[in-house]
């Protein structure tokens, strides 16, 4: 069965991380190094402003040595804060690289029944929102959380040496602060998300309004819509209010309890009793230092709680990545099935040198084929069809009779349920992408632009096609003297007013004759033109379709090329 085959090869977020960090190991130290060295130095200038203040007390003078190491310390601490935030960000970037890299090489090799049931914007935001928050994971997250951690512990443990009650006091406090810090940022980033979305139900209210105003005065709903905008700008507020207060109160609340704090501990080492100065008492340089390591200690809280909120949404990311990792992959097809048997072939045919092909087997064929999109009804039932070399033929049908898709089948993109598709008895979903563009031509509806010049429009950046080719495939659909008129001729960059409709269609046509290739498909190919350009297009076919197999799918009788058959009821029938 079709979907037992499905490839799969996933790759985990956690190795490209890793792989990352590995391919970086001066970064990766560097980080390590900053971040431990910034703890330990920021831990120094309140011990040796302590020791200074208690020399001065004993009314002698500090050296001068151990005021430089105050200031070296803080400047050190500074500048190893600003490397550690420098290295975060490169490694941050350098993560995001291979993630979206790794991402786009999945993509492209999505099965195509996966690649349909894809929606654009879900695709979208994991190569962007997702990998944007595993990025925040490493700038504003673990490393930040371990830093913070570490921070408060060690400012702790330096506490303890210098003032046990204050120490206490800090083990008691530190998991209320915490959760009333966290308490407020949940609700912060709650309200937030609320406004976000109010806001943008408001924004997209303003064109929705305009696309649909003659809707909306026919049927006299001016006052509805202006209600519903009212709605959605009064939640916005309410959202912004919410927020407003947290932020307003928080800082206060940390500032006075920063205050409490000291001045209870100044007032414990104050108090007369011995008990209570077993616990508190200490110099006046020891007030100084501890009083700096008081103020330290509230920022990493608050930081320690936005970076838990970082985590947690990198997290639902990070799935969110890996599950796209785990989307199953179109069939690996073996590079080396390259044995030529073109002797065997009228000399009409090209060499379709990179399949390993049976000479007596047709050209086309369908045997006995069975498919349906998604296990649904049929669409194909129990088909067959043989097309030898240099048949040209116009399949007509009613609209979803399954003509497209017998095109899909017979490109490889979806494999048949039951059944076989072949070409010169290679089943079409084996044959690998090296002969691919050799073999088939492939001319739709519309012109799709890759984004380059004219020449790569034709070459579709394939290094093995001659400049020669090219002009000689711009020759054969008549497009050469349009192009040589061009400013930068075949260098000319594409952009969408380059060309008219037709000539886009011609380009289309150059695309797939450039390659020389055995069997044209063409689809539909003059649906959106008008009856002259129509005749322009399909002369310019028939140069390229000499001495060719070609499969077109018309609905127009003008369009029609060699003999003509109808796809009804799953079998063809020529009608010619
Ligand atoms: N990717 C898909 N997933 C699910 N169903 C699909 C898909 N592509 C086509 N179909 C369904 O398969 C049926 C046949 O579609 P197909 O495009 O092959 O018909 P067609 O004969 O080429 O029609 P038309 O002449 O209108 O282009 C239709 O009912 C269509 O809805």
């Amino acid at each position: 069965m079709r979907h037992a085959k499905k490839h799969n090869e996933t790759t985990s977020v956690r190795q490209i991380i890793l792989s990352t960090l590995a391919q970086h190991r001066f970064l990766a130290s560097g980080i390590l190094l900053s971040v431990c060295g910034a703890i330990l130095t920021a831990l120094v200038p309140p011990l040796v402003l302590g020791h200074i203040i208690d020399t001065l007390t004993l009314r002698t003078m500090p050296s001068l040595l151990l005021i430089l190491l105050y200031f070296a310390m803080l400047a050190l601490t500074g500048i190893l804060e600003s490397v550690r935030e420098g290295l975060l960000t490169v490694c941050g970037q350098q993560i995001t690289h291979a993630l979206r890299s790794r991402l786009m090489a999945k993509f492209v090799r999505l099965s195509a029944e996966e690649l349909n049931l894809q929606e654009p914007g879900a695709v979208v935001s994991r190569f962007v929102g997702d990998v944007d928050t595993v990025e925040n994971l490493f700038t504003s997250g673990i490393i930040s959380i371990f830093a913070d951690a570490c921070k408060i512990l060690s400012i702790l443990a330096v506490i303890w040496f210098r003032n046990k009650g204050l120490a206490l006091i800090f083990l008691l406090l530190l998991p209320l602060l915490f959760a009333f810090t966290r308490h407020v940022q949940k609700n912060m980033l709650t309200a937030q998300i609320e406004n976000r979305k109010a806001v943008s139900r408001a924004s997209a209210h303003v064109p929705e309004t305009l696309h649909n105003i003659r809707t909306i005065h026919v049927l006299g709903k001016e006052r509805y819509m202006e209600q519903q905008y009212d709605r959605y700008i009064g939640d916005s507020y309410r959202a912004m209010e919410r927020t407003n207060f947290y932020d307003a109160i928080y800082s206060p609340v940390i500032l006075i309890l920063n205050a409490i704090v000291v001045a209870l501990v100044m007032l414990l080492s104050a108090s007369g009793n011995p008990r209570v100065l077993t616990l508190f008492g200490m110099s006046a340089g020891t007030a100084v230092a501890v009083m700096n390591y008081i103020s330290q200690i509230f920022s990493p809280v608050e930081s320690l709680g936005m970076e838990i909120q970082t985590i947690q949404s990198a997290v639902a990311g990070l799935h969110w990545i890996q599950e796209f990792f785990g989307l199953p992959e179109k069939e690996p097809v073996e590079a080396n099935a390259s044995v030529s048997a073109a002797s065997a072939k009228p000399e009409t045919t090209n060499s379709h040198a990179d399949i390993q092909a049976f000479p007596d087997a047709p050209f086309i064929e369908f045997r006995d084929v069975t498919f349906s999109y998604d296990g649904n009804k049929p669409i194909l039932s129990h088909l067959n069809l043989t097309v030898e070399t240099g048949d040209q033929l116009t399949l007509l049908g009613r609209t979803g009779a399954g003509k497209s898709t017998l095109f899909k089948l017979l490109l490889g993109l979806y494999q048949p349920d039951s059944g076989q598709v072949r070409i010169h008895g290679v089943p079409a979903a084996s044959i690998p992408e090296a002969a691919r563009r050799k073999l088939f031509g492939y001319v739709e509806q519309s012109f799709h632009m890759v984004p380059g010049t004219v020449r790569d429009q034709i070459t579709l950046f394939d290094p093995a096609i001659s400049d020669e080719a090219v002009q000689k495939a711009a020759c054969l659909t008549g497009l050469a003297d349009a192009i040589s008129h061009l400013a930068q001729g075949y260098d000319t960059p594409c952009t969408p007013e380059l060309f008219s409709q037709g000539q886009w269609q011609l380009l289309s046509i150059a695309r797939a004759a450039v390659s020389d290739p055995e069997l044209l498909l063409l689809d539909e190919i003059t649906a959106n033109l008008d009856a002259e350009t129509e005749q322009h297009v399909l002369r310019a076919l028939r140069r390229v379709s000499e001495n060719r197999t070609v499969l077109s799918i018309s609905h127009r009788t003008s369009a029609e090329f060699g003999r003509t058959f109808t796809l009804h009821g799953n079998a063809v029938f020529p009608i010619k």
